[in-house]
């Protein structure tokens, strides 16, 4: 898998991020990059710090009550400490959750492309140019115009995870957040998404940081994997080398519990 990465810093960029509940030091990470098109896996088991990562990003881990402290850049601009609405319009615009269930992030009485315009709208397009904007992004995740026309329920929980990529993509999303957005789905959606996220990073040069425990997920999927274990990285390499080739015991053990990155063998 090919990168493309720009000439100048990296899209994210983390640095001596510490992301703590009261005196408990939770996630501690020295550094973490995702380049403009690349899509970085965040490995690890139940409890390695993913999520609080990816929420920490996001600027939510804050509401759970968790201290960050360090450096997160978008761009560069740094969003540690960054004010609510700076936060905000970053979540709306450069940066986009994609969440393990994606019928959460739609209201189940109002039909999908009625969300994705008022999204757009709020974010000040115009009527017309909210309903282009909305049919050219459902478009870029390989969905038909219909699909804006039904409620969450009508659609399929990968056509759901669909249209959530594309309420990300519409509002301009360069870097996607995705926390487990293929472990609600079943194995065939699974490869379609993970194909989806491909092609956009490809074709769009979207950039993703993909959280997930299934490594076999993130080898078919990213350019790099960072491995973690309580709250640390432990190896940050290139996903190809990182399965292939692990230096530490502790992704042995993870690649040794996916039984598709074994050549398929569960023996
Ligand atoms: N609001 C909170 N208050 C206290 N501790 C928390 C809170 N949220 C998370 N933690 C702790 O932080 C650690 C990392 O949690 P995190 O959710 O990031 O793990 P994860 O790697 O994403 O795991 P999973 O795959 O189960 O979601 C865990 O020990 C968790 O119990």
């Amino acid at each position: 898998m090919t990168a493309n990465p720009t000439t100048s810093g990296p899209l994210l960029a983390i640095r001596d991020l510490r992301i703590g509940f009261g005196a408990r030091t939770q996630v501690h990470i020295g550094e973490l990059d995702v380049r403009a098109g690349e899509i970085v896996g965040l490995a690890g088991e139940s409890g390695a710090g993913k999520s609080l990562t990816g929420l920490s990003v996001l600027g939510l881990s804050q509401r759970s009550g968790a201290t960050v402290t360090g450096s997160i850049t978008l761009d560069g601009v740094e969003l540690v400490g960054a004010p609510e609405a700076r936060l905000r319009r970053l979540r709306g615009g450069t940066m986009a959750l994609i969440p393990q269930n994606p019928s959460s992030a739609f209201n189940p009485v109002l039909r999908v492309g009625t969300t994705v315009r008022r999204a757009l709208r709020l974010h000040g397009d115009s009527r017309a140019t909210a309903r282009r904007r909305a049919v050219e992004a459902v478009t870029k995740v390989r969905l038909e115009e219909q699909h804006l026309e039904r409620y969450p329920h009508q659609l399929s929980g990968g056509q759901l995870q669909r249209v959530a990529i594309a309420l990300g993509l519409a509002l301009g999303a360069r870097l996607l957040i995705a926390d487990e957005p293929t472990s609600a789905l079943d194995v065939t959606v699974q490869d379609e998404i993970c194909g989806l996220l491909r092609s956009l990073r490809d074709d769009e040069g979207v950039s993703a940081l993909f959280v997930s425990h299934d490594l076999a997920v993130l080898g078919s999927t990213c350019d790099r994997i960072a491995v973690m274990r309580d709250g640390r990285i432990l190896e940050d390499r290139p996903a190809v080398d990182l399965v292939t080739a692990p230096h530490h015991d502790y992704t042995r053990e993870l690649l040794a519990a996916v039984p598709r990155l074994r050549g398929g063998s569960d023996a």
